[in-house]
């Protein structure tokens, strides 16, 4: 990229850099040759020409959009496997899809749940029937749980999956339009298999919902199997590349053996087995929640290197009447806007990396056998899922609306990023329903620090702000990491307070929950800020990394706390000892470390390393040629192709030579 003719504005950013751009990228990736392996896939990817769009997608009719997806999954597909079986080398196919497909893969879900629920739900002899298939694409796959009536309460589902000791199949059947399975991705025209996740009966009973592996299509014509109904869902706000569909059976039989038994089992005679814990049905959520974490980095980090560059190329109006117009990055309220976009990539990455750990731990425990810490990841999972969701939807708009107008040009690539990144603030859990899952567990754990009892390393600060709730403030990254613990126990308090008192005045245990439930939301959201913010400043000060990096890292994982406390203070105010004075000396705090991140702006976002085919954007290129793309694109607009529409004949000349009467 060093050799590409930049705009001289962007050669000044990166001259001024003061850390090595290389030594963070490698930081980020995992190390040097970690770096070499993903530019070498990247560069690989995006040089296969049936890859790239002849026409931009925007132009596409929604039918085109989605058969272009699929032609480039396909080869994009193949490429990999090639790529993976040459090099031994397990690409992020996440980063290079943005890429390819601008939005996301018809395939996202076969990739991201159908293979992970076969290997998390499955036997090993089931594992061995459907894993290979899946994984070399005989099968194509995705997830079907949502229903039109039902997403969040999923014990609510009405599909139901028969069994019948007789022929020892299960019959699956919707029988009410609310049944329908509605959102899986891939459904609509793409799939020919699916996990449905239906409520088992047998003779009469329900045994709660279970995941059944069910082929819906004919896999040589791809025509629905008979009793199966299956479309798509129509345009959405994004993922229109996703292929969304809807879902329904009528007395559809598949084999005992298709549903998925590594937890709970049904034997030939009907006879039901429970499983260890019957949540761990739940478990591929689990992992997608997790992931969700990671995606919201890199979500942001898309967002933000657009908009810091564009910022840096950009002039518009002057600081001093004298002086030229300056760099719209020079204005502190575009630093502010921006430079927690990078600082939050930076902490989502952290503690995804930290929650992942945590993930793979309690997955090697549960295949012993042992359950203890699974409430605690899945509450841990949820809130972080949550906030960093919303927390990076906020982020990207506040970068699209720092771009101005162009911020608002499809080509701008903002949109869409926003788009498949608010996305996950409703997927894989909305957002209030996960807090008040992580709530649930906070309540619980309150009630055992009540009761002296040791908690889980998540909550324990509960009891040590039991012990002492009069801790003197401390305007260090420390003092503010245990203040955010201090607000969030406060509001913990305070919800398990308000539960009581309803209970006083009468109220059942599940009424005075509803009643309390905005303060029980609003404990979780501290809860987890209190964990993005100790986890992230934790993993700064262990980095190995050159004073240099070091500094700027721990510049910007500061921001983030004194951001975070100052748009939260009047919290802090009340549940901690912070103090006026201690909130301005905060305010100052912040004004320095934006004048201190300024110079390093634009190197900050150069060492997220997205290639200018993963940004897609007119205004994030690497060369900042903004307004020569911004025309180029427009260019390209059908309407440019001809110098008279033909709607001037058909309408509006009729409609002038009307007025002229
Ligand atoms: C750079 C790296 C990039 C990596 C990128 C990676 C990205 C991600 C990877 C893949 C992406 C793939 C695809 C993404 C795209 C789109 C896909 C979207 C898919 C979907 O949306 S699938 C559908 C998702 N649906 C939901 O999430 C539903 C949410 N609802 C629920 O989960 C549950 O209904 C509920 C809210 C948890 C309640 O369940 P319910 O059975 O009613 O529970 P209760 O009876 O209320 O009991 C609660 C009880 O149970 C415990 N519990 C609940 N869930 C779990 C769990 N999962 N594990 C363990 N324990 C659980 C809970 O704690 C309670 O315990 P108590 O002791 O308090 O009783
Ligand atoms: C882009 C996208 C892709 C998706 N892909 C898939 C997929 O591949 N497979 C799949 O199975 N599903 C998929 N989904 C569905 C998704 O998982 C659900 O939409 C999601 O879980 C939310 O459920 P819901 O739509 O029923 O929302 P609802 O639960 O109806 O939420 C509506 C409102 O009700 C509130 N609410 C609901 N319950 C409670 C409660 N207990 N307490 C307080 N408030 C409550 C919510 O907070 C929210 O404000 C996808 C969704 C989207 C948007």
């Amino acid at each position: 990229m060093a050799n590409v003719k930049c705009n001289p504005d962007l050669v000044r950013e990166r001259a001024k850099c003061s850390f090595d751009v290389n030594e963070l990228i490698h930081l980020i990736d995992g190390g040097e040759n970690a770096t070499k392996e993903k530019r070498h896939f990247e560069e690989t990817i995006f040089s296969v020409k049936e890859l790239q769009d002849a026409v931009p997608e925007e132009y596409l009719s929604h039918k085109d959009r989605y058969e272009n997806a699929v032609r480039k999954a396909t080869i994009l597909r193949d490429v990999c496997r090639e790529y993976m079986k040459k090099y031994n080398y397990k690409p992020n196919r996440f980063r290079v899809g943005h890429g390819v497909f601008k939005d996301v893969s018809p395939f996202l879900l076969h990739d991201g749940m159908f293979v992970a629920t076969i290997i998390g739900q499955g036997t090993p002899e089931q594992q061995a029937e459907w894993l290979p298939k899946a994984e070399n694409m005989q099968i194509i796959g995705t997830y079907a749980q949502t229903e039109l009536g039902h997403g969040s309460f999923i014990r609510g589902l009405e599909t139901r999956a028969t069994y019948d000791p007789k022929t020892e199949e299960f019959i699956l059947n919707n029988a009410t339009l609310s049944s329908f399975k509605w959102w899986p991705g891939g459904l609509g025209s793409t799939v020919n298999h699916c996990i449905v996740v239906a409520q088992l009966f047998i003779n009469g009973k329900s045994y709660g919902i279970q995941p059944f592996i069910v082929q819906i299509r004919d896999l040589n014509t791809h025509k629905p199997l008979p009793g199966v109904k299956v479309g798509e869902i129509g345009p959405k706000m994004g993922f229109q590349t996703a292929n969304n569909g809807f879902l329904g059976f009528e007395n559809f039989r598949i084999p005992r053996m298709n549903m998925l038994m590594k937890n709970a089992q049904v034997l030939k005679d009907g006879t039901f087995v429970k499983g260890m814990n019957e949540k761990l049905t739940y478990g591929t959520m689990v992992m997608v929640r997790v992931g969700i974490v990671g995606d919201c980095s890199l979500n942001t980090s898309l967002a933000a290197t657009i908009a810091v560059r564009y910022s840096a190329v950009r002039h518009q109006s002057k600081i001093k009447a004298k002086e030229p117009e300056v760099q719209i990055l020079d204005y502190v309220t575009q630093q502010h806007k921006l430079f927690i976009a990078i600082a939050s990539s930076h902490v989502f990455r952290n503690v995804y990396s930290w929650l992942s750990k945590s993930y793979l731990n309690v997955m090697k425990d549960l295949a012993q056998g042992k359950q203890d810490h699974l409430p605690e990841l899945h509450a841990t999972a949820c809130c972080l899922k949550a906030v960093c969701s919303r927390d990076a939807g906020s982020v990207v708009e506040e970068c699209r609306l720092a771009c101005g107008g162009h911020g608002y040009m499809t080509s701008s690539n903002l949109p869409l990023v926003y788009g498949f990144t608010i996305a996950t603030v409703t997927y894989e859990g909305e957002q209030t329903v996960l807090l008040l899952q992580t709530a649930r567990y906070l309540v619980k754990a309150w009630l055992a620090a009540l009761q002296g009892k040791v908690l889980a390393p998540s909550v324990s600060y509960l009891s040590d702000w039991l012990k002492n709730d009069n801790v003197r403030w401390q305007n260090t990254p420390e003092g503010i990491v245990k203040g955010f613990q201090h607000v969030a126990a406060g509001k913990v308090k305070a919800a398990y307070d308000t539960i009581q008192k309803y209970i006083k005045l009468g109220k059942d245990y599940e009424d005075a929950w509803n009643l309390a439930s905005v303060q029980l939301m609003k404990a979780s959201e501290a809860h987890s800020r209190s964990i993005l913010c100790e986890v992230s400043w934790g993993e700064v000060i262990r980095t190995s990394a050159s004073p240099n990096l070091l500094q700027v890292l721990k510049q910007l994982a500061q921001l983030y706390l004194v951001y975070w406390t100052l748009e939260t203070s009047g919290d802090f105010l009340v549940y901690s000892n912070i103090s006026k004075d201690d909130i301005a000396i905060l305010r100052e705090k912040y004004e320095e470390l934006l004048a201190a991140i300024r110079p390093n702006a634009v190197g900050l976002v150069d060492a997220f390393d997205l290639r200018d085919e993963i940004l897609h954007s007119t205004l994030g290129s690497y060369d900042g040629r903004v307004y020569e793309r911004l025309m180029e694109e427009a260019l390209k607009s059908p309407l440019n192709q001809e110098s008279v529409n033909a709607s001037f004949h058909k309408y509006l000349k009729p409609l002038m030579e009307k007025a002229k009467l």
